[in-house]
């Protein structure tokens, strides 16, 4: 029999207020190892702010975001900066919607993909090198570029760019963030694939925010719908989009199959 897979995350009652504005407000779910949970809502119900606190960014004002680390859970803010600014580059990657707030454009693309591997322990020069031309064939980018700087890449090269620096330390969790927002439809395609593809290929337990319906559908085990800082559906992903009971899930369904 397959062994159960482990919880790689659980977050008991997350809750973020801005001023008088709860941006967050006590979500709670668990995710287990090779699962990807689709966290979908209109602009403004908190999914940035929820994937910020997850990620290490922003403390939450009440509740607990607890990660893997070898065999038990490790509550994130309960531990000391040191620790946590320890813990997370090996353990967590977040990627940005945005690919420029992910890379160091001043560098070459084989010393983004060195860099977090460096800060994780890699010194030898050969191997660096070698691991980042792996990642760069691993994200369809040419050998040939490895001594580029990103700011002369396409937008998709740069985005398949920050997941290879992303995933290159080998994280459990990968929190990403609207990661084909802002590409054309065709370079979102492709992106998608490569996404599945290595979240299938590595096993990782991904939590993907996005506007786009076809995104979750495509890459997401389970579908939390969020509105207003809490979560008001969650299911499977087929479960919840063929058959939503919450009137705002509902009208998104709907507003996608109307186009
Ligand atoms: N740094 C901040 N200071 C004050 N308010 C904030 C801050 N960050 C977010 N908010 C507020 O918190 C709420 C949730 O914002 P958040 O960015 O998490 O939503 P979102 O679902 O990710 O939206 P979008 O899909 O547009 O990115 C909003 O009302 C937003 O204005």
């Amino acid at each position: 029999m397959k062994p159960r897979a482990r919880d790689i995350l659980r977050a008991d009652r997350v809750s973020k207020l801005f001023g008088r504005i709860p941006a967050c407000n006590s979500v709670s779910f668990s995710l287990r190892e090779g699962e990807v949970l689709g966290i979908v809502g209109e602009s403004g119900s908190g999914k940035s702010t929820l994937l910020r606190c997850l990620a290490g960014r922003i403390p939450p004002d009440a509740g607990t975001v607890r990660i893997a680390s070898d065999d038990h859970l490790v509550d994130l803010w309960a531990m000391d900066e040191a620790s946590r600014e320890q813990f997370l580059p090996t353990t967590v990657s977040l990627i940005h919607q945005n690919p420029r707030d992910g890379l160091r454009l001043d560098i070459s693309a084989g010393g983004n993909i060195a860099e977090p591997l460096m800060a994780a322990g890699g010194r030898h020069y050969g191997s660096l090198r070698a691991t980042a031309l792996e990642w760069l064939e691993k994200v369809d980018i040419e050998s040939r570029r490895v001594d580029d700087p990103p700011e002369i890449f396409s937008g998709g090269m740069q985005q398949r760019l920050q997941i290879a620096r992303g995933l290159a330390t080998h994280p459990r969790l990968v929190l990403m963030d609207e990661p084909t927002g802002g590409l054309d439809v065709s370079v979102q395609a492709k992106l998608l694939d490569l996404l599945r593809r290595l979240v299938h290929e590595l096993g990782i337990a991904v939590v993907v925010v996005t506007h786009d319906i076809g995104v979750a559908r495509l890459l997401a085990d389970r579908l939390m719908v969020m509105q207003h800082g809490r979560v008001i559906e969650e299911g499977l992903t087929d479960q919840v989009l063929d058959d939503p009971h919450h009137p705002y899930t509902q009208l998104l369904v709907s507003s996608v199959l109307q186009v």
